[in-house]
């Protein structure tokens, strides 16, 4: 070989490596391959032969195989560890969620991928893999007339059926119990998804006879578990088929929001603890099974183990929520005084929130003192309630959005936030009043004037959300105000007493209740020294700044609200840090806008 073929030779190589390295073990492969044709070229004779190895050497095949050799090598190593264990079961349910969305074109094309075959065979190996549900193999089974022998009773033998199962790293997903008329060891339930499920070879009511060759006669459920958990690979069951129906197809959509935390291993009346889900509330969650009226079937949606667990049904958390004595009564805001001028609380960069102004605000704690004697506590769903997914529709109106709070949280601020953020996006409902229209204000900007009669006659005829008497006049907030924002394809902000919400909840309105609790009351301290609220009736000035006894009747209040009207907050945010607070829920609200939301199935 020459010194004109090596200058040749090397320049074309790296030509092609710069089309092809990624990396520096691809560039590790490339040189391999230029040093085998240097060390190659004296031994060939032809340019003919020369020139093919060079085209053989050079194929993009080759490097890529190259390449995939050396990453493989690389995890021979280090063993990744699976980020998680149901990629096919979350694939599924993202389909579900993007058939839900407006056609878009990366909708399309990832709902394409999707539901390729080979993709779906490839996130089937990866859970497989993930699982470890792989190895050994099934040892094959021996006849088991020798074992009959050992039998005492009588049992027709072709009724025993001989089950193996390859164990894995997940639980079986089945629970037993004894027969309290026949004594035997029987599978209690089957756990929807879950390992005995998938084999479709255990059901429930069957009899259990052995396992791994331990007769189950004398043993006890708890028992079991150890003789799993010796087994290595495959577990052998000897059953008797129960007479029960199996189970149908996993095809139930009943979709609930819980309404109360559950945690299984607190719970000293769950059959089986390790077989329960345990969730908080405002979770959604997949109702697989209700077949038993005590004990049903869910999955969390937010989970991508598909395996079901066990919650209490809803007619046993109703019968625990009864017998549960309920908190102390709603306690009301603090009681103000009609002793502050009619000022207006903001007027930013030339723009009036009418629903922020000062005497509307006072009016509606006025409502609230009004109503003190008033139980707040309702008769509520403290269970499920059924959901559904829900996308906005071009065209539709949008969600109304409720902020609701313990006085001087923040509700205010944040709304005032929100709107000021995009003026033309978000709308605020302009209140009604029966006092003066003031020279500098302008009729349903500031407010809507009306005689009292008027205000009364609405008031007769449920017009408004909420009103309240200051200083001798009326102020209320009208389901009209709402409407209007609404219609003019606006996200309405409303702050509302939590009591007026049921009034809003409604297909017309669906509304988003974002409750705005406080901080621990060291955040409030330190947060709050410069802040101000509005008040108190015996005070000369018509705004203060925080004193002690207002952070902890803000916490006690908090605690109220959630006890009693928790059910209906779909969002809770903690108001500490205002600004990460106030970027939170807005991003909140944009994903409200565009991804599909769970919303009660009653709006439907
Ligand atoms: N996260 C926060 N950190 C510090 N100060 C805050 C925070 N949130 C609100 N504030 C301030 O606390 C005070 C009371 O807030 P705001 O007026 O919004 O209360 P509110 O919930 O509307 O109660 P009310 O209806 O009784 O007025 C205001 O001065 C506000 O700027």
């Amino acid at each position: 070989m020459d010194c004109g073929n090596e200058s040749r030779s090397i320049p074309t190589l790296q030509h092609s490596e710069e089309m092809m390295c990624t990396s520096t073990h691809h560039h590790s492969a490339c040189s391999m391959l230029v040093t085998l044709l240097y060390r190659l070229e004296p031994y060939m004779d032809a340019t003919e032969e020369s020139s093919f190895l060079q085209d053989m050497l050079m194929a993009n095949s080759l490097h890529v195989v190259i390449k995939l050799h050396e990453r493989l090598q690389r995890f021979s190593t280090q063993k990744p560890a699976p980020i998680q264990e149901h990629a096919e079961h979350l694939a599924h349910q993202v389909m579900k969620e993007l058939h839900a969305l407006e056609a878009r074109p990366e909708i399309t094309e990832l709902m394409c991928v999707l539901s390729k075959p080979h993709v779906q065979d490839l996130l089937a190996v990866h859970d497989r893999v993930a699982q470890n549900d792989y190895e050994p193999k099934l040892p094959s089974l021996e006849a088991d007339d020798d074992d009959d022998d050992d039998d005492d009773d009588d049992d027709d033998e072709d009724s025993v059926r001989i089950i193996q199962l390859m164990k894995s790293k997940e639980p079986l997903g089945a629970t037993v119990k004894r027969d309290v008329l026949t004594g035997a060891l029987v599978v209690a339930r089957v756990m929807r998804g879950g390992a005995a499920d998938r084999s479709g070879l255990i059901h429930e009511g069957d009899e259990l006879r052995e396992v791994n060759g331990v007769p189950m006669q004398d043993k006890n459920p708890e028992e079991i578990i150890p003789i799993l958990a010796q087994s290595d690979g495959a577990v052998t069951f000897k059953v008797i088929p129960g007479t029960k129906d199996q189970l149908e197809p996993d095809d139930t959509e009943v979709f609930v929001r819980a309404m109360f935390d559950y945690h299984p291993e607190k719970d000293p009346a769950i059959p089986c603890k390790e077989a329960g889900l345990e969730f908080w509330r405002g979770d959604v969650l997949q109702i697989v099974s209700q077949e038993d009226d005590t004990w049903w079937q869910a999955r969390r949606i937010a989970d991508a183990n598909p395996r079901a667990g066990l919650i209490p049904s809803r007619q046993l958390q109703e019968r625990r929520a009864v017998l549960q004595r309920p908190k102390a009564l709603f306690q009301t805001s603090r009681a103000l005084k009609l002793n502050s001028e009619d000022a207006d609380y903001v007027a930013i960069h030339g723009i009036h929130l009418a629903g922020l102004r000062r005497s509307f605000r006072r009016s509606k704690k006025d409502r609230v003192k009004r109503k003190k004697s008033e139980a707040e506590i309702e008769n509520h769903d403290s269970s499920y309630l059924e959901v559904m997914p829900y996308v906005r529709q071009p065209g539709e109106p949008h969600r109304l959005v409720l902020l609701v709070g313990p006085t001087g949280v923040g509700v205010t601020e944040l709304k005032r936030k929100l709107f000021l953020s995009d003026p033309e996006h978000f709308g605020v409902a302009v209140p009604h009043t029966t006092r003066e229209r003031k020279r500098q204000e302008r009729e349903g900007v500031d407010y809507y004037y009306v005689s009292k009669r008027a205000f009364e006659t609405d008031i007769l005829e449920h017009k408004f959300i909420e009103y309240g008497e200051h200083g001798g006049n009326y102020y209320g907030t009208s389901l009209d105000s709402v409407r209007k924002v609404l219609a003019e394809s606006k996200v309405c902000l409303l702050d509302v007493e939590p009591n007026a919400v049921k009034l809003l909840y409604t297909t017309e309105f669906k509304p988003y209740v974002t409750f705005v609790k406080p901080p621990a009351i060291e955040q409030l301290r330190l947060g709050r020294r410069k802040a101000k609220i509005l008040a108190s009736c015996d005070e000369a000035k018509p705004t203060r700044t925080f004193m002690e006894a207002d952070f902890k009747e803000m916490i006690n209040t908090a605690q109220d609200m959630e006890d009693n009207y928790g059910y209906l907050f779909e969002k809770i945010i903690i108001n500490d840090d205002l600004a990460a607070v106030f970027a939170e829920l807005r991003a909140e609200l944009k994903k409200l806008e565009k991804e599909s939301n769970w919303i009660p199935k009653i709006w439907a």
